[in-house]
Formats: structure tokens, sequence, C-alpha cells
């Protein structure tokens, strides 16, 4: 048997040529983990309204983000690929979700490596349907399909993993060291109400009424919900922030489904014209800097926070390529490859 890791990321346009966009979005939003309404409905959203709009705004949004080698997002994660690639000998490829590299072209670069036995490695902190789970329901579809002979592994949610909690603590504490602020905002990327109800294995636990998330329960496994509030409330006590210093946000939301609230947008608003001068804002629901945080929070957050009386706004960023991560994942990845297999 012989291992390697395929991570996954999300994947973003070819380029920001509308025409990118569209053919992105569509693979993007055609998902039904991600839109989840019957196939009809969904051909009629997206195909029929989504489609015919966005990818104009959207390609003038990631205009404003795009770097000279491509996508910041696929750059990143290019980078930190390489980084961990050069601390551990087990091969490693990179895929994307929608877009390229696909997940079947990482299935077959490991195959060609002689790779029998993959690690299944979504990056995303925190479990959510159309982010983990669409990963991982696709992989196996590829390997049962075309790669018979494979096994997976997969890397769990690591939302709560002391590693990330101090990792991500570490970035914030450099980021905000010599900075002044009065508040942290932990803005993670917002999924409908309705996921959450979906994704409750218990069919009774989430209530989305703040108090559920709390009280224990096997819910939780995949409760997006919980796993941001959990992320949080650990990073809090770890760099020992007092109560009421920061609070929870969920971003980005689209159409007119009610989505986890309260939103990040509003919430800006909310804290300029209650006075507040210097705002700091995390997005620990993205391993990569991204659309999400460059356009959506570096400057469009911003823009509001000025626009009611905010002054200095401090973005952390994600956690990208920075050693300690690189280090945590090595480690990760090598403690994983050297195991001993349990005896029967
Ligand atoms: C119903 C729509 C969407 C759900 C649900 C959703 C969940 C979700 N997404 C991320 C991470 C990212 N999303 C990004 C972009 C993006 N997301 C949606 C829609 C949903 N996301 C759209 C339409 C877009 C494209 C941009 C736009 O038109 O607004 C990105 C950035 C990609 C990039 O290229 O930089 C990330 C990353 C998570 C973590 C999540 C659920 C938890
Ligand atoms: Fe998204
Ligand atoms: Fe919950």
């Amino acid at each position: 048997m012989s291992k390697g890791v395929l991570m996954v990321n999300l994947g973003s346009p070819d380029s920001t040529n509308p025409k990118d966009v569209k053919k992105y979005l569509g693979e993007f939003l055609m998902d039904e983990r991600v839109i989840d309404v019957p196939y009809w409905a969904r051909t009629l959203l997206v195909k029929g309204i989504i489609l015919n709009t966005r990818p104009k705004k959207s390609a003038e949004a990631y205009q404003k983000i795009w770097w000279e080698e491509g996508s910041p997002l696929i750059v990143l994660s290019e980078r930190l690929q390489s980084k961990i690639d050069d601390n551990t000998s087990v091969p490693i490829a990179l895929a994307m979700r929608y877009g390229t590299p696909s997940i079947l072209q990482g299935l077959q670069e490991l195959h060609d490596k002689g790779v029998d036995e993959v690690l299944l490695f979504p990056l995303y902190p925190q479990f959510a349907m159309a982010t983990t789970e669409t990963i991982l329901v696709l992989a196996e579809e590829l390997r049962k399909k075309h790669f018979p002979e494979m096994s997976f592994t997969t890397v769990p949610p690591f939302y709560n993993h002391p590693d990330y909690i101090r990792t991500l603590a570490n970035s914030i504490d450099e980021t905000l060291i010599d900075k002044e602020y009065e508040h942290i905002l932990f803005s993670y990327h917002g999924v409908p109400e309705r996921h959450i109800r979906k994704s409750d294995i218990t069919n009774s636990h989430c209530k989305i009424d703040g108090s559920c998330c709390q009280s224990a329960s096997t819910a939780h496994q995949f409760c997006y919900r919980h796993q941001c509030y959990e992320t949080t409330r650990l990073v809090a006590e770890y760099l020992e922030m007092k109560p009421n210093t920061y609070s929870v946000s969920f971003q980005s939301r689209l159409g007119f489904d009610p989505w986890l609230k309260p939103y990040t947008d509003r919430t800006i608003e909310r804290f300029g014209k209650q006075g507040m001068k210097n705002l700091a804002i995390v997005t620990p629901a993205f391993v990569s800097d991204c659309l999400e945080t460059l356009e959506e929070i570096a400057m469009e957050g911003e823009e509001i926070f000025h626009e009611v009386g905010g002054k200095k706004f401090t973005v952390v960023p994600c956690l990208n390529d920075r050693e300690e991560w690189v280090k945590v994942l090595s480690r990760w990845i090598d403690e994983w490859a050297h195991q001993t297999p349990v005896e029967a």
C-alpha cells in the first residue's frame, strides 16, 4: 500500500472574464448541496435567474482582488501545498471542488504516483454540507467509478483541534499586537438555516434559536453553527479575551431564504452606529484568503464601517501558508502516514 494526500479547497473561476465566472458559478450553484432544492427548481433559479445577472457583478468583484499569478484562493492553496510538500515525503495533490484542478485530476495524479491509500483533506475547519460533505460525496463517486482499488481516510473537521485553535489564535495575536481595537468580530461564511436543520442527525436538536448550539448533542458533529461558535469560544479562551470584546457573525448570504444570523454587514454597520471606532475582524471559516475575505470583508466591510463613522478596520489574514500552519498540517499528515495499522 502506498499513501498520499488529496487536499481540497473550494475553487475559483479560471479568470475574471464574466464567461469564466459564469461557468464556475454554474458548476458551484448547480451542486445540490449548495442550492438544495429539487433539480427543476435549482435549474430555474440558477440557469434562469442567477446566471443572467451574477457573473458580471462577481467578475467585477474578482477583478478587484485578482493577482498576477491568478486567483488568491488557488495561489495560496498552491503555496500551502508546496510548503507541506517540502516538509513531508508523502505525495500531496491539490484539488478544487469546482473548477480546476478537479478532484478527478487530483486523484489521477496520486494514482499515477502509485498511491492507493488516500487521505482526503477538505480544507474547511467547520463541517457544512455545502463544503465538506459535497467534497466527500463527489470524491467517493469518482473513486468507485475510476479508482475502485483506492481506499480513503478523511480528515475530520478541525474546528476545535488544539493545533488549529493555537495557530489561529497566534495569527490573531500577531496581527493585532500593536493595534488598537475595541472589538474582534469573528465572521464566518453563512449558510441557509435550512442547511443546519438538514444536517441535524437527531432531526430535533437544532432550533437555531441561540441556545441549542451550547447544549451537548451528537448533532454537533455535523452542525456548522455549533462548530463556528466552538472555534470562537476556544480562541477567545486561548487569548483570554474578556466577555463582550468579541462576537460572531455570518457573511456572504445569497437569495431570500433566512441564513444564519447575525449578518456580518449589518453587524459592522450597527457597531459603527453605536460609536465603535476601532474594529478588528477575523474570518475562521476560510483557511485561504479569497474573494469573500479580500473583497467582501477587507473592501466592502471597511467601507460600511467608515460610512457609519468607524475609523480603524483591521483584518486578520487567513492562515494561508504561514509557517506554523504548514508545520501543523505537515505533522498531521506525517502522523497519519506513519501510523501502524491496528491489528484485528
Ligand atoms: C447558496 C449559496 C452558497 C452557500 C451555501 C455557500 C457556502 C459556503 N461557501 C464557502 C466558501 C466560499 N464561498 C466562496 C464564494 C461564493 N460562495 C457562494 C455561494 C454559497 N456559498 C457564491 C455564489 C460564491 C462566488 C462569489 C460570488 O458570486 O459571490 C468562496 C470564494 C471563492 C473564491 O474564488 O475566492 C469561498 C472560499 C463556505 C466555507 C461555505 C459554507 C460554510
Ligand atoms: Fe460560498
Ligand atoms: Fe446546534
